[in-house]
């Protein structure tokens, strides 16, 4: 870097705070006609966010410039979820200038975590699959890499969780209202997109090509809202472009007929209904007519908008995929394909050939789940109304592809009927993704390792060079450094600020677990972060819980494979011996959920009725002394994660092996030094791997045991239920009234899923009470070293110091090196910090 761009760059971190201040008092007038003594907390969150906006700007429309001058490939990931929370505080970190801004806020007699507090969770998303997509932004941002994320503007983000009388209640979430301080409506880029109607097709007398003419179609207009993604100290801005539907206004209703007047009103609808709402199914397919038009609106105004963007610099298109990388995140964007083909046929002019050239060599696609439940496809019928012409493209990649698959095995009916798209009557969107994708990629090691040998065989086997691993990670800049502000000081002060932009460099911390200081100061600032989070659990719950207490965190989305029932099934067997061996020695233990579920999935419904029940009874039982509390936190979110991951001693991490793809709560779990207690799935192995099996606590079947006992018929949980009484006794509490009032039915669901009383489908699909006795094993081993707080400090610590490999800029650099060759730009400073 030359000596006049570093004066530059140091300068532009002092940090003016007369002008910041300034700034500040300015907005409080021009927005509310106010002072800021007389401003609400809402209206200071909106003034001082506007402030930091202003900042942004500058650096946001340098960087774009540097990306246009020096020609930058970008990737465009596409993803029908971003989770990203909230962005103030999570910006002012990245700008370094949190400490800065708290301090002058100060001043004014404003408390910043209050202001913060103010700011709804941007909550485009379910949970991993979107909160994934969030933290790469923030990685591609901070590694500078050129990136765009796009996705869709949902009016109403991830539904709000109420808990009345023990039960899930779902309150839309409208995160709007107030107006979003950070986002740029940019009209300027609208663009159409067409749903139904049928396709004609003519001769063109001209040029002799076939022309595909969409008539009697229904459209809406497409407009991108752009929000900053501020990278980490280094002046980049990237862009997560979503967008927001508006009807075609460009009928002439004052001579209107009735036709027109029905349409418009038909349009309008649809623009509405199109982006109201994120459908709230994670790691599951809802086949909802409405979710395919949310699919193919995102991604055909995305395309149209790269490919405008892209002719506008470089005219021709056919050598597209030399600067544009389209990276699919999961089936959802799937659409993609067939839709670039038909940008680039009917629009560009382009051959079939042509196009499938640039096609496959531009998209490329993430699988997220083998769960088959999860996977799209979609009703042929339905799907070739709604597109009627992405239908015949689909048809025709297909056709061509079946031509291959049997050239390549003569006879062999069985691999066109595994591997084809179009199969009784469905539209398969993973395998049309990894037909036309240059790059397959599997989320951890185990994962990829399962797609492999066992989902995905027959592509594997067909085109090994596609497939690769790209395990998960996460965001340090704010799981860490804003989550947990203690211990990132605390670290910074050991081994320097490094870590924040290299992780790696976190095992510096290793020599200091042998420092009997340092594991004392570890344990003081976990101790405080767990008081920070008994106070929001007085506030919010009114339970008083014992910060001494051992903090045991399940927090994810409520789903069977997860096991939520495992965890409480074994509380509910804790609570009865306590009762029956009042004497027996036992560690307190606070027990910490937070889960949504689904609105239509009924076990998960139940199951959080029965974790706030057998909270209930236990919490309010005098004779066991506060040894057992169990809380269930109501509206698990981003923002509330951040206090949770920071005040956790354990991470429970018990999906049914094979089941959980990756995972990364147990990621922000480990990097905040909470050992896991969980299977060997998903991205635990690869936990495990890093931190010692000494330093884990792990129990289970493992992957290949649970496929053995799946393609055998699975097993038996009857004999495991008359064997072991503790267990009956625990499984018949479901239903004898214990934790329902007497109410017989109240878990009737939970019951028969365990027993298979009543269902069609096997019973205990996901090995419960198999895994239950090493579970409990696994968790008296917790208890036993937790006891020994010498040891469990090392252990804590060493999570930390472990965690390197987990940040997501790690996942970021592998993905550019295998998959988006992207290169680094540098960007210059826009502005000094409210100068
Ligand atoms: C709000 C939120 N939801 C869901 C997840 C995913 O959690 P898990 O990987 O445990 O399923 C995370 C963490 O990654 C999160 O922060």
């Amino acid at each position: 870097m030359s000596r006049k761009k570093e004066n530059k760059r140091m300068f532009s971190k002092r940090f003016e705070k007369a002008a910041f201040k300034t700034a500040v008092k300015e907005n409080v007038k021009t927005l509310y006609r106010k002072t800021i003594d007389e401003a609400t907390p809402q209206q200071l969150f909106q003034a001082v966010s506007y402030a930091v906006k202003d900042v942004i700007i500058d650096d946001w429309i340098e960087t774009q410039k540097r990306y246009d001058e020096t020609d930058a490939k970008t990737v465009y990931y596409m993803s029908m979820e971003f989770l990203m929370g909230r962005a103030l505080g999570n910006n002012l970190i990245n700008m370094t200038a949190y400490k800065d801004v708290k301090e002058a806020l100060e001043e004014m007699n404003i408390d910043l975590n209050v202001i913060e507090d103010e700011e709804p969770d941007a909550a485009l998303g379910n949970g991993g699959l979107g909160r994934l997509a969030a933290c790469f932004l923030d990685s591609l941002a901070t590694l500078n890499y050129p990136a765009y994320g796009c996705g869709i503007r949902y009016r109403y983000g991830m539904f709000k969780q109420k808990i009345e009388n023990g039960y899930q209640v779902e309150v839309p979430d409208n995160w709007l209202k107030e107006g979003n301080p950070f986002e740029i409506r940019r009209e300027e880029y609208a663009k159409e997109v067409r749903f139904g109607g049928n396709i004609r097709f003519e001769k063109d007398p001209v040029t002799g090509k076939d022309k595909f003419i969409q008539e009697n179609y229904e459209s809406v207009m497409a407009v991108p809202y752009d929000m900053p993604v501020v990278g980490y100290g280094n002046h980049v801005v990237n862009t997560l472009r979503v967008w927001d539907a508006k009807p075609i206004t460009d009928f002439k209703l004052d001579e209107f007929d009735r036709g027109n007047y029905h349409k418009a009103v038909e349009q309008e609808n649809l623009a509405k209904l199109i982006v109201d709402v994120l459908y709230p199914n994670d790691n599951h397919y809802s086949g909802k007519e409405l979710r395919l038009k949310q699919q193919y609106f995102f991604i055909s105004a995305s395309l149209q908008a790269l490919i405008a963007k892209y002719k506008k610099k470089h005219g021709d298109i056919r050598k597209l995929y030399e600067k544009v990388v389209i990276q699919m995140n999961d089936t959802h964007p799937t659409v993609a394909v067939p839709e670039l083909m038909r940008l680039l046929i009917d629009v560009e002019g382009l051959s079939w050939d042509e196009a499938w050239e640039v096609t496959s060599k531009t998209c490329a696609y993430t699988n997220h789940t083998i769960m088959a439940e999860a996977l799209e496809k979609w009703p042929i019928d339905l799907f070739s109304k709604l597109l009627p012409r992405i239908y015949q493209i689909v048809q025709e990649i297909d056709r061509r592809f079946v031509i291959q698959v049997r050239e390549t095995y003569p006879g062999n009916e069985e691999k066109v009927r595994k591997m084809a798209i179009l199969m009784d009557g469905q539209v398969r969107m993973a395998n049309m993704a990894i037909i036309a994708g240059f790059s397959v990629n599997g989320v951890a090691k185990l994962h990829t390792e399962i797609l492999e040998k066992q989902e995905l065989k027959d592509f594997y086997q067909m085109m090994p060079e596609k497939f690769n691993n790209k395990t998960n990670g996460i965001t340090q800049r704010r799981f860490l450094a804003h989550g947990n502000p203690l211990l990132a000081d605390w670290i910074t002060s050991k081994i320097g600020d490094g870590w924040i932009t290299d992780l790696s460099q976190i095992s510096k911390l290793k020599p200091l677990v042998e420092d009997e200081e340092a594991r004392r100061e570890f344990m003081e600032i976990k101790y405080q972060n767990k008081v920070r989070l008994a106070k929001y659990i007085k506030e919010h719950n009114g339970i008083d819980v014992d910060p001494r207490s051992i903090f045991d965190i399940q927090v994810k989305r409520l789903h069977e494979y997860k096991r939520q029932l495992l965890n409480i099934l074994h509380i509910m067997y804790l609570y009865n011996q306590i009762k029956e061996h009042p004497e027996m020695s036992f560690y307190p233990r606070t027990f910490i959920f937070g889960a949504k579920a689904a609105a239509g999935y009924l076990r998960a419904k139940e199951t959080i009725k029965l974790i706030n029940s057998v909270a209930d009874v236990v919490n309010n039982d005098r004779s066991i002394n506060g040894k057992l509390k169990v809380v269930f936190i109501e509206d698990y979110r981003v923002s509330n994660a951040e206090i949770l991951f920071a005040a956790a001693d354990v991470s429970e991490q018990i999906s049914t092996a094979s089941k959980e793809a990756s995972g990364t709560g147990n990621m922000k779990f480990m990097l905040n030094g909470a050992p896991t207690l969980g299977t060997m799935d998903g991205a635990n192995v690869e936990i495990v791997q890093e931190v010692g099996e000494e330093n884990a606590f792990i129990f289970g079947l493992s992957s290949q045991e649970v496929i053995n006992y799946e393609n055998n018929g699975g097993y038996n949980p009857v004999d495991i239920y008359f064997n072991d009484w503790e267990i009956k006794r625990v499984v018949d509490q479901l239903m004898d009234g214990t934790y329902s009032n007497g109410d017989h039915n109240m878990y009737i669901n939970l019951y028969n899923s365990l027993l298979n009383t009543q269902c069609t489908d096997r019973a205990d699909t996901y090995f419960i009470l198999k895994d239950f006795r090493s579970y409990a094993d696994a968790q008296k081993r917790v208890e036993e070293a937790y006891r020994d707080q010498q040891k469990w400090s090392k252990m804590a610590m060493l999570n930390t110091a472990c965690s390197g490999k987990f940040t997501s800029d790690r996942t970021i650099e592998e993905y550019v090196r295998d998959i988006w060759h992207l290169e680094k730009v540098e960007v210059p400073s826009g502005q000094d910090l409210f100068d």
